[in-house]
């Protein structure tokens, strides 16, 4: 394609695809140091368009938003969500379908001050095991904590209040973690037999055992879920034939799967149709948009905060001011808490939890002298956008002042937002396909943040970097590959209880 934006000398056959590492951010990021900020490769036949600038961002997310409204799919994706995917999904009536579901019935704002007291719930059960840990002096791995919290939440938002006592259901819980891990893995690596059909049957890079073998896992888990449900169901049915009650009536017990499983019988449109395999994908898709992306946001943003005391101390001293010290945090307190909102705002900048959004050109169109033509794939680079010296003063620093109404009138960070109406900043991407779950993210984000600093000192155990920096030894801030990037080393950490007394959350005992 001759229109298309520049681009370095590419291999025959698989394009550039030795150019690119396993941080596809950074080597974005690398290419366009060279290339500048829009540039072309071609990953097999694929020509994908690499745009660093938040004026190209919403050149192309925006001015020509219908033309990039899908994404590329993959032969990870169209398994393992069973052809069925939100995210991954083209923008088409089903897409549209299974949006307004979502939204509806599990992320706006109406069913999510529903599930305040099940975040509040989890949130406490959290804090009680790094209470109990403090009281031991035992090391507690916050990655995988915050990870537990997210799954849980996210979880019996979806099934309902599962019980995970007895050890078959922990068993499939952590197995169910697990899963989700993977799958959010290999949705974020670029797979050659995506791009390079004669190289389809070969699997040369080992991804089609992967996919198999994941897919094995979650099909056998989701199975047990669904079938287990559709007893429940038969059960209540037949009951509430007994006692000849409404239909209607049994709606405090209907959570988001009963929901779908409703819609998948009631099947009132013909043109959109919704099946088991539609279900089972919807699940897979929540889970691993939702939980990992959550818990990686808070894991940086506590890293960032480990790393620069005086940031904490600032955080710690606005809580204790507008919170005291006598009770825990609490959605409500948040947003009058501007110094934390600033501080997630911050950690969003230098670490977004994804840090490319990737979308598929479906209708040809013309972003300044280039021809964007069909099935080509574009990138913006979140993650370039804000380390960019053009658009961010002094941009590797954590500086959550940048951010605050009275740092530097006319400053222009301090007046942005992060809710995908500001290119320099979209953590949550932009337009129709903007993330449905930002505004869960938002409200559990400040809080869980909040609500450790209030808590605890956290002090790091290994990840040390071994440079001195002055004032002592930092945590290593190196990433994981995948679609969403958590730290490539787990944040693991002694806590020790920093208030006396935080009624409902630490039992006295496990107050030194
Ligand atoms: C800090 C947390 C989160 C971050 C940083 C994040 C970020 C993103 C981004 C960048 C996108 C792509 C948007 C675009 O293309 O413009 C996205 C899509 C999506 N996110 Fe999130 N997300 C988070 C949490 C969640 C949660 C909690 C859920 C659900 C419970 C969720 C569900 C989704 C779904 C389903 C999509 C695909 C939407 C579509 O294509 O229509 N996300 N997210």
């Amino acid at each position: 394609h001759r229109g298309l934006p520049p681009s370095p000398v590419g291999m025959p056959i698989i394009g550039h695809f030795h150019l690119l590492g396993p941080l596809l951010h950074r080597s974005f990021r690398d290419l366009s140091l060279s290339w500048g900020p829009l540039f072309s490769i071609r990953l097999g036949s694929v020509p994908c368009i690499v745009a660093s600038s938040p004026d190209l961002a919403r050149e192309f997310l925006k001015t020509n938003e219908l033309s990039f409204a899908s994404r590329n799919d993959s032969i990870a994706v169209a398994r393992l969500t069973y052809g069925s995917s939100i995210a991954f999904s083209p923008y088409d009536a089903y897409w549209k379908f299974i949006r307004r579901l979502t939204m509806n019935d599990l992320l706006s704002s109406r069913p999510l001050s529903g599930f305040i007291s099940l975040r509040s719930r989890e949130l406490h059960r959290f804090l009680r095991v790094l209470g109990d840990k403090s009281s031991r002096r035992e090391a507690v791995n916050l990655s995988a904590d915050l990870r537990k919290l997210s799954y849980a939440i996210i979880s019996q938002m979806i099934l309902g209040d599962n019980d995970t006592s007895s050890s078959t259901s922990a068993g499939r819980v952590e197995e169910a973690r697990t899963v989700v891990r993977e799958v959010t893995k290999i949705f974020g690596e670029f797979n050659l037999s995506d791009f390079v059909w004669c190289l389809r049957r070969l699997d040369l890079q080992g991804f089609g055992k992967r996919i198999e073998e994941i897919f094995r896992r979650y099909d056998s888990l989701i199975e047990t879920v669904l079938r287990e449900r559709e007893e429940l169901r038969r059960q209540r049915k037949n009951k509430d034939k007994e006692k000849d009650t409404d239909k209607n009536k049994d709606k405090e017990y209907r959570d988001f799967l009963d929901i779908l499983l409703d819609h998948m019988e009631d099947q009132k449109d013909d043109n959109v149709p919704f099946t088991r395999l539609h279900v089972k994908g919807l699940i897979m898709d929540i889970f691993t948009a939702g939980t990992d992306t959550t818990a990686t946001s808070i894991e940086w943003t506590l890293s960032e905060l480990i790393n620069n005391r005086t940031v904490l101390e600032k955080a710690r001293e606005e809580i204790d001011r507008v919170v005291g010290r006598t009770r825990l945090v609490t959605e409500a307190d948040t947003p009058n808490l501007p110094y934390i909102q600033a501080v997630v705002k911050e950690a969003f900048r230098l670490h977004p939890a994804v840090p490319l959004v990737i979308r598929k050109c479906v209708r040809e169109c013309r972003v300044g002298e280039h021809e964007i033509p069909v099935g080509a794939m574009l990138v913006v680079n979140n993650w370039a956008i804000g380390r960019d010296p053009h658009y961010w003063e002094c941009p590797s620093d954590f500086r959550p002042e940048r951010f605050l109404q009275s740092h530097g009138e006319g400053s222009n960070s301090s007046k942005l937002d992060i809710r995908g109406q500001h290119f320099e900043l979209l953590p949550f991407g932009t337009g129709r396909r903007i993330c449905p779950g930002m505004n869960l993210a938002l409200q559990m984000l400040p809080l869980v943040v909040a609500a450790i600093i209030q808590c605890f000192d956290l002090k790091v155990v290994g990840s040390l970097d071994d440079e001195n920096h002055g004032d002592g030894h930092v945590l290593k801030m190196e990433e994981a590959p995948g679609l969403t990037v958590p730290r490539l080393h787990e944040l693991i950490c002694v806590p020790s209880a920093r208030l006396t007394s935080v009624t409902g959350i630490l039992a006295p005992e496990m107050i030194e």
